[in-house]
């Protein structure tokens, strides 16, 4: 089982990923940018804003996806994987091309493989502002709110597009609702 975690910034991501490793401790939990070594290195340079060209920025996150794929989700499909981010973000923030191309590059990076499970958390217009307000930004997020609703609007154009197995839940729901929808929608 793949399963993939994703959501705009501030969506809740990782407080559902800390509740997740309580529930299954057998599971191999990673992230993507930065799931391996040299995931590490990468994800450092792309969010501290190291690359100019936009498209230096998602051929990085496609080198990271690249060894995600090899070192952690295929060395361990035997096992539960679960991941912080995916391909889908991959695909959703670079904006800069039409969707079908960059499919296609990101097809290239994962061999071709897909989660078995997509959980997309949505945030309203309105949360995102109040969440937002409230950290410090990296590189990405200074791009502002109106930038990451077309995010999340390209997100679950890509999880429709890719036919995934998916469930999109109300980021704004308690954590406590999120995470028994999320287990539900695991034991399905
Ligand atoms: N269901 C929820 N209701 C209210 N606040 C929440 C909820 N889930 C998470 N939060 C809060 O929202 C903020 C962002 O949460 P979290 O760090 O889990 O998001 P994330 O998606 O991992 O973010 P990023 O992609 O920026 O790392 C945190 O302050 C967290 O406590
Ligand atoms: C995988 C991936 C991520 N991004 C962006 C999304 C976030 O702004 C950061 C990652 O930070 P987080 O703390 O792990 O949420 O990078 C991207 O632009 N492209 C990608 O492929």
């Amino acid at each position: 089982m793949y399963v993939v975690i994703e959501g705009i910034d501030t969506a809740g991501k990782s407080t559902q990923l800390e509740i997740l490793a309580k529930k299954y401790n057998n599971a191999v939990f990673t992230k993507e940018p930065g799931g391996t070594p040299i995931g590490s290195k990468l994800r450092q340079m792309v969010l501290t804003g190291e690359a100019n060209s936009k498209l230096a920025e998602m051929f990085l996150f496609l080198a990271d996806r690249a060894e995600h794929m090899q070192e952690i989700v295929l060395k361990n499909k035997d096992k539960m994987v679960i991941s912080d981010r995916s391909m889908i973000s991959g695909i959703a923030y670079a904006q800069n091309l039409p969707l079908k191309t960059v499919i296609d590059l990101n097809l290239i990076s994962t061999n071709n493989v897909l989660p078995s499970h997509v959980i997309l958390l949505k945030l309203s217009k309105k949360e995102l502002e109040n969440r937002l307000s409230q950290k410090e930004h990296d590189s990405i997020e200074a791009r502002g709110i109106d930038y990451l609703i077309d995010i999340q609007n390209r997100m679950e154009e890509t999880i429709k597009e890719l036919n995934l197995n998916y469930i999109f839940i109300d980021a704004s729901l308690s954590i406590e609702k999120i995470s028994k929808d999320i287990e539900d929608f695991l034991n399905e």
